[in-house]
């Protein structure tokens, strides 16, 4: 089958490596002729995946038009905030039976919108149940040299998750369907605000007790963001949440980890972005969240305090000691996802 992928950066590369080794033909997008050419020529992408083989069977284009021309099946793998220029391009383009599937991790800064709300948007002819996203632990470099890995791919509708399925899995990538695509789209975003904090503490010299504490407490304020934003509480215990904050937070492939590495360092914002050469997904997604969690009346102290040291020069040391003294707390509270009782409601949480 023809497959359209949109995003020839790392991950739009990887998942092409998956559906090639599927038997499919994959019209690769690359908005940069060097890349395309660098792809059909040398069969290779050194900037994003180096020392990786690009099958035969994968096809560069520049053109997103002829990239998606008679195509039925589009991956979506650019970055989060350039989601909504690509989408708008591809509206109108696209076959009116097409399935559309997500693979990125961000919200849009501008209008807090999830990325399925934002192509929706760019794309009206797009029906709900056509489009679904796919998230969990799955670094490009791994997927790329065939490591087993599991992602899920939700959708709106169960056939709008298992087409996807179908296409994707095989013996190194295994696929799981979810119907959740609030709470999954929110795990794989939120997770690399915690990623980056975690990279500031490894980087300053914490510990092992601190990147614990910070795994442990990131995902609960991230599920408490995502339940009052519509997702389901236990979509967070998922790979989509716990399974990719794992990944992200302890891995060497990760982007955002790294940043906070950096950071440590002293090395201003810029520079680490630029340092980097590839989208760090978790610098947008603190500024989205942090005003999210305010309009939604959340607690996201992490994500704050991740601000603080991103945008408004706060040294990582004094943001960890005021996360520390906080007042104290309850850590759990046993019906915090029920709705209010008079002893969940009792403190701030
Ligand atoms: N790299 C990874 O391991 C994984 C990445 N993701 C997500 O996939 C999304 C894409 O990330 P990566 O491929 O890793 O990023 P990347 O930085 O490796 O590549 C981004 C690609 O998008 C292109 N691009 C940049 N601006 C563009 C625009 N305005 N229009 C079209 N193309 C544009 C770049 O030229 C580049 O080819 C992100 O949301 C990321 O969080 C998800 C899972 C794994
Ligand atoms: O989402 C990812 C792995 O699941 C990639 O994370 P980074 O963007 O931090 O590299």
């Amino acid at each position: 089958m023809d497959i359209a992928v949109l995003g020839a950066g790392s991950w739009g590369t990887a998942l092409s490596f998956v559906l090639a080794d599927n038997g499919h033909r994959v019209h690769l997008w690359a908005r940069r002729k060097e890349l395309a050419a660098e792809i059909n020529g040398r069969r290779t992408n050194e900037r994003y995946l180096p020392g990786c083989t690009v099958p035969e069977s994968v096809q560069a284009y520049t053109d997103l038009g002829e990239a998606v021309h008679g195509v039925r099946h589009v991956v979506l793998a650019v970055p989060s905030q350039t989601v909504g220029e690509v989408a708008t391009q591809l509206n109108g383009q696209l076959e009116p039976d097409a399935y559309v599937l997500h693979a990125v991790k961000g919200i849009d800064v501008k209008t807090g919108r999830r990325m399925s709300e934002v192509i929706l948007d760019a794309c009206p002819g797009l029906e709900h149940r056509r489009l679904a996203v796919l998230s969990g632990p799955s670094h490009a470099e791994e997927v790329a040299r065939r490591l087993p890995t599991t992602v899920v791919v939700a959708g709106f509708s169960p056939q709008g998750a298992e087409v996807w399925q179908r296409l994707l899995m095989n013996l190194r990538f295994r696929v799981y369907t979810h119907s959740d695509v609030v709470g999954v789209e929110l795990g794989g975003s939120l997770k690399n605000i915690i990623a980056i904090g975690v990279g500031l503490s490894d980087g300053l010299g914490f510990g092992d007790n601190a990147k614990a504490a910070l795994m442990t407490r990131g995902l609960h304020e991230i599920a408490r963001l995502g339940f009052r934003l519509g997702a389901v509480p236990l979509t967070f215990a998922g790979l989509a949440g716990v399974g990719d904050l794992i990944v992200t937070c302890t891995s060497r492939h990760s982007r955002n980890r790294r940043a906070g590495l950096m950071l440590a360092e002293g090395r201003p914002l810029d520079e680490v972005l630029q340092g980097m050469g590839m989208v760090v997904e978790g610098v947008y997604t603190t500024r989205a969240a942090v005003e999210l969690s305010e309009k939604a009346g959340v607690e996201m102290p992490i994500a704050k305090a991740t601000f603080a040291v991103l945008f408004e020069k706060e040294n990582p040391r004094r943001a960890v000691e005021e996360l520390m003294g906080r007042t104290p707390k309850q850590e759990w509270v046993a019906d915090l996802w029920q709705g209010p009782s008079d002893w969940s409601r009792g403190g701030d949480l």
